[in-house]
């Protein structure tokens, strides 16, 4: 058996590489004929727009050669996307194989790759991770299960499930998941080091986080999972299908992913290359505040003293008076027991109707007098474009699907503020309410219609050790008794009084290529602690340095979502990591961050 899967991986892996030779040369050749039409147009130069019929002849050989650039065009793109799926396949054509029965006695194989592949004849001879049978796979077992396709079930019996590891032409390993309990790939692939940055898991991909990378039924996906359990994994692996799912009208820049800082961005980037996505943007929340400001001419230093909590309430009750600023003639539209939200929306309305919009939105009201007429001390330029939004009915365009990681860390304003901007967008939140490192606790689902919403958990951790994750399980709140560890026990972690940290990074049994986090409680104090040990990387949060092999130091606050191979956590026992109520939010931060090993300086 393996050695027809040996046979048949040399056959695939042949296709493949003299698939990318021949795309290559096509290529090449195609960009010549290019050139050469691009110089023949040009030579032909001209335009003879003397008498009618010269006209037309000119505009029908322009548009002869329109349509020969046209379909020069789309056999270069297909020629780039075919040579791409080649490329990134070459060094792992597929993962995995399913004999799978569709109720006619007569098992079908597939294999299933990263992206899809067929041949000159269309046979798929790879399926796409994302491609609806390959639900199938990660019901991760054998037996009947089904998929959903094109709005129907379609039910199957997955009679074999294989696994691969495979290295270009050399087929390693063949996992025959049948009748194996637990999933050694995915044991194998969460013992291999952490030495940069976040890796793409196909291949592994457990069940409960495909039923949140494949949901379809609502537009808003909320997740709160506990460390470790793969959100920032599941959000990657959900931008790649999503985009897949929506390949004729998405490309990756209707995606927005929203991260807590730059570090965080960079460690994040790679895995959608890897699965043959480009690289969608990514901002930090004050960062895309800001720029929705510039759009609306308001300058957004901070998001700090806003009232947006409030003025989201205030709105919503009836205001007798004109706002300071704005035409009583545009305000008349409405019965003064309506709701200001109301009143204003339809003022615009009105505005826009009689062709008195102000010329610059920023200066529609007099921001002073109508925070006085609200009962608020001030309205900060975030509460302006805030009040902006709402007033206008702004529907933004550019966005089709926005991912939130680190969601706990965001106050209610960021909540008011997404919803009344992205409320035509397909929105993915992940984060663990326990992670909360600073700010008042809320719930998130409160912002959001439940009717659209999916709420989902993630409770088994996938990042550390047995012994690490029992660890920073008695911090961890509410989820104590809930989180699962799937990996052995290995090394207890370690407890140090007055340690030298110089003496215990000395003695920590790093292999070459590994990487060490020593999280500090403050920026001043993993300033401090690098100036002192010369071959350690500081990482600051707008810093554009990433987890790199050696030792990283940071202050907590950056290390979140980051992982290494070892974890130091200094200070253990300061005030900052023992101060009512955040103090074991913290604990339970700082030591989820170590896979293999974690050591905590007192
Ligand atoms: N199904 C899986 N297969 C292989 N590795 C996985 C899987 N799920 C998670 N992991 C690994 O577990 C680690 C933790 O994943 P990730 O960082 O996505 O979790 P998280 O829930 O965002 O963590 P945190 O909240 O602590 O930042 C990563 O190394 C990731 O590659």
């Amino acid at each position: 058996m393996a050695q027809s899967e040996a046979h048949h991986l040399q056959e695939i892996y042949q296709r493949l590489t003299t698939d990318s030779q021949r795309l290559t040369q096509q290529l090449a050749e195609l960009t010549a004929t290019a050139r050469a039409m691009k110089q023949q147009l040009n030579g032909e130069g001209h335009l003879d727009l003397g008498t009618f019929s010269d006209q037309l002849e000119t505009f029908a050989s322009i548009e002869a050669g329109n349509r020969q650039i046209d379909a020069l065009n789309a056999r270069h793109d297909t020629a780039v996307t075919r040579l791409t799926h080649a490329q990134l396949l070459l060094p792992q054509a597929y993962f995995a194989k399913l004999q799978l029965d569709f109720g006619d006695g007569d098992a079908e194989a597939l294999y299933l790759g990263k992206v899809g592949y067929t041949d000159e004849n269309t046979n798929d001879l790879i399926y796409d991770w994302r491609a609806p049978v390959a639900d199938a796979y990660y019901a991760n077992r054998t037996g009947a299960t089904s998929y959903q396709a094109n709005g129907r079930t379609i039910p199957v019996t997955v009679t074999q499930r294989q696994q691969f590891i495979i290295d270009h032409d050399q087929l390693q390993q063949v996992i025959d998941t049948n009748a194996a309990i637990g999933d050694p790939l995915l044991l194998d692939v969460l013992a291999s080091n952490r030495s940069g940055g976040l890796q793409e898991i196909t291949a592994t991909i457990q069940q409960e986080q495909n039923a949140i990378i494949r949901e379809s039924r609502q537009p808003i996906v909320l997740v709160d999972g506990v460390a470790g359990s793969g959100k920032t994994s599941v959000l990657l692996q959900r931008v790649a299908y999503q985009l897949y799912r929506h390949r004729d009208s998405w490309t990756p820049e209707d995606i927005l992913i929203l991260t807590p800082n730059v570090a965080f961005s960079r460690y994040i980037r790679g895995v959608l290359p890897a699965l043959g996505e480009a690289e969608p943007l990514s901002t930090t929340y004050l960062h895309l505040v800001q720029s929705w400001g510039r759009r609306f001419g308001v300058t957004i230093p901070t998001t700090d003293g806003n009232h947006l909590a409030e003025l989201a309430k205030i709105i919503q009750d009836p205001l007798v008076q004109t706002p300071a600023g704005l035409a009583p003639a545009a305000y008349a539209q409405s019965n003064d027991r309506t709701a200001l939200l109301s009143r204003m929306q339809r003022a615009w309305r009105w505005l826009q109707a009689v062709d008195r919009v102000p010329e610059d939105i920023n200066q529609w009201l007099d921001w002073p007098a109508f925070a006085q007429e609200l009962g608020l001390a001030e309205l900060t330029p975030y509460d302006q474009l805030y009040l902006l939004l709402r007033f206008t009915n702004f529907q933004q365009t550019t966005t089709a699907a926005l991912f939130v990681d680190e969601a706990q860390d965001y106050a209610a304003d960021t909540w008011l503020f997404l919803t009344a901007l992205y409320h035509n967008a397909d929105l993915t939140i992940v984060g663990d309410h326990r992670q909360r490192l600073t700010g008042q606790a809320i719930t998130i689902a409160d912002y959001f219609d439940p009717a659209q919403t999916a709420v989902r958990h993630l409770t088994t951790s996938y990042r550390a050790t047995g012994e690490i994750t029992r660890f920073f399980a008695q911090f961890a709140g509410d989820w104590r008794t809930t989180i699962q560890a799937v990996q052995t026990a290995g090394t207890a972690p370690q407890v140090l009084e007055n340690a030298d940290l110089k003496d215990v990074l000395a003695d920590l049994p790093v292999t070459t290529g590994q990487s060490i986090g020593v999280l500090t409680p403050s920026p001043q104090r993993a300033t401090e602690l690098a100036a002192q040990l010369p071959a350690a990387q500081l990482l600051t949060g707008e810093g554009t340095r990433t987890v790199r092999p050696g030792i990283n130091i940071m202050p907590l606050t950056v290390a979140k979502g980051l992982e290494f191979d070892f974890t130091v956590v200094t200070d253990w026992t300061a005030g900052f990591y023992t101060d009512d109520p955040l103090g074991d939010n913290r604990r339970y931060v700082a030591a989820s961050r170590g896979t293999k090993g974690l050591i905590l300086i007192k």
